[in-house]
């Protein structure tokens, strides 16, 4: 799978963890910053992810701030895109079966590694369930 990957500053730590976890478990990594801690606004990086997924270079993307609330509010704006934040295995897997998220956003001043790299296993791991979600989603697309 081809994973965009974003974050400001306050995800910048966490990101380098997850981007060597992508590629261990197979994944083509497009990284598109920010590269290092010096303070940034994360709606640009948020939009550089969401382009990515809705020019069809990503399969799926993952933003990463200091709560993972800016960079969802920033990304949901965007046609298409179905970002969810999740903090904990429950939610990513329904994230992906229920809502078919596009993105995975998390905070890495709320969510340690070792949990976020469960979270990120899960949510790329875990299919869509169609059916009655199918419609749900289409009712706010
Ligand atoms: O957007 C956020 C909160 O919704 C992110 O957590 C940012 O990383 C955070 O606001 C950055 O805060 P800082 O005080 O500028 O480091």
């Amino acid at each position: 799978m081809r994973v965009a990957i974003g974050s400001d500053h306050g995800g910048f730590s966490l990101k380098e963890v997850i981007i060597p976890l992508l590629k261990e478990l197979g994944h083509e990594v497009i990284d598109v910053g920010c590269h290092d801690e010096q303070s940034v606004d994360y709606p640009g990086f948020a939009d550089l992810v969401c382009e990515q997924i809705m020019s069809s270079e990503a399969d799926k993307g993952i933003l990463i701030c200091g709560t993972g609330i800016g960079m969802s509010m920033a990304a949901n704006k965007h046609e298409g895109i179905r970002a969810a934040l999740c903090s904990e295995q429950y939610t990513a897997r329904m994230s992906r079966e229920h809502n078919d998220a596009n993105i995975l956003c998390m905070g890495e001043r709320v969510t340690g590694p070792g949990v976020a790299m469960e979270i990120v296993r899960t949510w790329l791991d875990t299919p869509f369930g169609g059916g009655r979600h199918q419609r749900r989603i289409e009712l706010f697309s």
